[in-house]
């Protein structure tokens, strides 16, 4: 992904400061199981906060609230200071998925998924204004997908959709923008383009909530971390929070030797693995592919993040 001379052109929305607090908010499914118990945070403008946690630990579940795809059976959300519904209306919030989460079967242009996001500026006809196709033009651009706009979405690989959903919330210009993995199924290269944007979107004063089981690049990316386990174990900015301590509890089954892998972590066959040791009380993450013990591919301190 190029985003050398694509600086910042998208304009902020509206003024609108981006906030979300999460308060007190439990989620029990009909089929009994409570997914998520009196979860708790607050994340202002600016930032870039790694959800983390192992499987079924509740992050979708929060996602879902977020979105209001689920209602809270207790507790609240605001985004950008207001009850969900309201702050979707406005379009305050947008979301990333999965790949898994989407039907790429369905026919349709790059540029259509991309247009999606610009929905909500439209009437109920739906005709894209000029100033629609020339955001459209611009979020393609941010994330070098710009040749690729009248490619069907099924025909891309894996890295490549991604690219194009986070068009599509470029485009509908979003403060709170949910980003469910985006690391999973992307190379190295799309990983630091999309951190890269990540720094760019926060430096505008967005806030981002990003789902990852790839805790190496946490460090990399994130100022703050909300550590699940069908509670919010820890939250809070990342130095404080990325602990060794508050690790062992969040992944205490699967936790090694302070050493995680990716198999571990998630079911999927990401096979990067984690170590994390104790430095003068801050943590180090060793990351690398296969063997992190043998061949450190990077050594990040906290201290270090840009
Ligand atoms: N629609 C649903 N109905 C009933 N239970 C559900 C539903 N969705 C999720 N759960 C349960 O809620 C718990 C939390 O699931 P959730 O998908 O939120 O976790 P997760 O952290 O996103 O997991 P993963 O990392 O595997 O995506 C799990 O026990 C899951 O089985």
């Amino acid at each position: 992904m190029n985003y050398a001379g694509t600086e910042p052109t998208i304009e902020t929305p509206r003024g609108v400061a981006a906030s979300l607090s999460v308060r007190d908010v439990t989620v029990t499914y009909p089929s009994g199981v409570t997914a998520l118990k009196d979860a708790s945070f607050e994340l202002g403008p600016g930032t870039t906060c790694g959800l983390v946690g192992v499987n079924g630990s509740g992050k979708s579940t929060l996602f879902k609230a977020i979105m209001g795809f689920v209602r809270p059976t207790t507790g609240e959300v605001r985004i950008c200071g207001l009850p969900v519904d309201e702050a979707l209306k406005r379009g305050y919030v947008a979301y990333v998925p999965q790949s898994e989460d989407v039907d790429w079967d369905f026919p349709i242009l790059v540029e259509d998924v991309v247009m999606m996001g610009r929905y909500g500026h439209m009437n109920f006809l739906r005709i894209p204004s000029t100033n629609d196709k020339r955001k459209v033009g611009e979020a393609l651009e941010r994330v070098g997908m710009t040749g690729f706009r009248h490619h069907q979405i099924g025909e891309l690989s894996g890295g490549q959709k991604k690219r194009v959903f986070l068009a599509r919330a470029l485009a509908q210009e979003g403060r709170v923008i949910l980003l469910d993995e985006p690391f999973t199924g992307v190379d190295v290269k799309t990983e630091t383009a999309i951190v890269d944007l990540l720094r760019q979107l926060r430096a505008s004063g967005h806030l981002m909530l990003v789902s990852t089981h790839n805790l190496g690049s946490v460090p990399d990316f994130c100022d703050h971390v909300v550590l699940l386990n069908r509670e919010v174990l820890a939250a809070g900015p990342t130095a404080r929070t990325f602990t060794q301590e508050n690790l062992e509890r969040a992944f205490g089954g699967v936790l090694r030797r302070f050493r995680l892998e990716g198999g571990q972590l998630h079911a999927d066959d990401d096979r990067r693995t984690v170590t994390v040791l104790t430095d003068d009380e801050r943590p180090v993450v060793f990351y690398g592919e296969g063997k992190p013990e043998d061949e450190p591919l990077r050594r990040k301190n906290n201290g270090d993040k840009g």
